[in-house]
């Protein structure tokens, strides 16, 4: 199968104000397969958002090279594929749950009725269709974050990539919206790339977890959980895993 998101060898620093430089990233290798999920876990500042950011375009790599759906993403034209969700929901407070969904589609200038239909039709997907019309304040953190969930699918991305995006949400909503954004994910055909400190987290959702080790970020070690779905985030076998991708991050 192909390799929806490639980093090789990709390597970052950072400028510092005293003149010198920060190495945040060295030689780091990723491949995830389509339609797979993949998990980037480590260590508080090994550089997890860094690459994130560097594989969604939104800062480029000092070395080494991107590949999204097998186009370096220097060439890449189909951004609309890729979508990017963040750790705080990001709402806009005046937009009821139907315009910030649109957003998207606005920002691409698609036209009134396509937009009508497919926030309706995305707000569906993620069961808020009776709440179109309420605003970010009347809905409770986990609706918030199926909005922002329905605002990152609604131009049909094929690549979703997420930055901790449930760890302020309760843990039995973040369960929720596990669930959720796995039955999206496999109604859709995307592929995953996620950043988390939770090891339990990218045990339950990923396919492949990468460990990153600290100053400069490299890849420690890159695990297959090959565990049939859903998978009970309180089972013997994720703790198990859990326990030797923790192992993992402390070698
Ligand atoms: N724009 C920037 N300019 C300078 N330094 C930066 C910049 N962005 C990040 N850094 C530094 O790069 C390192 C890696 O940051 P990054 O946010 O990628 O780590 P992380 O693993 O995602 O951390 P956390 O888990 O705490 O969110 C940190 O030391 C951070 O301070």
């Amino acid at each position: 199968m192909a390799a929806a998101v490639r980093a090789q060898s990709v390597s970052k620093w950072f400028p510092l104000r005293d003149g010198e430089s920060l190495h945040v990233l060295q030689g780091v290798d990723i491949e995830v397969e389509e339609r797979s999920v993949a998990a980037i876990v480590g260590a508080s500042g090994c550089g997890k958002s860094t690459l994130l950011n560097i594989i969604a375009g939104l800062i480029p790599p000092d070395r080494g090279e991107v590949f999204l759906n097998g186009v370096p993403s220097k060439s890449f034209t189909e951004w609309r594929s890729l979508t990017y969700m963040f750790q705080d929901d990001r709402l806009l407070p005046w937009r009821t749950a139907a315009q910030n969904v649109a957003f998207g589609l606005e920002a691409a200038g698609a036209p009134r009725a396509e937009r009508r239909e497919r926030v309706a039709e995305t707000l569906a997907l993620v069961g808020l269709a009776d709440f179109a019309e309420a605003y970010p304040h009347e809905l409770s953190g986990g609706m918030r974050s199926r909005v922002a969930l329905a605002r990152s699918l609604v131009t049909r991305p094929s690549i979703l990539l997420m930055d901790e995006p449930f760890s302020k949400l309760d843990p039995s909503i973040r369960s929720q919206m596990h669930d959720e954004v796995l039955r999206v994910a496999g109604l859709m055909g995307m592929t995953i790339v996620f950043v988390t400190h939770d090891v339990e987290e990218a045990v339950v959702l990923a396919d492949t977890v990468v460990t990153l080790k600290p100053r400069p970020g490299r890849v420690q070690e890159t695990h297959v959980i090959n565990l049939p779905h859903p998978r009970d985030p309180l089972s013997a076998e994720v703790a198990e895993r859990a326990r030797l991708l923790r192992r993992s991050l402390q070698s």
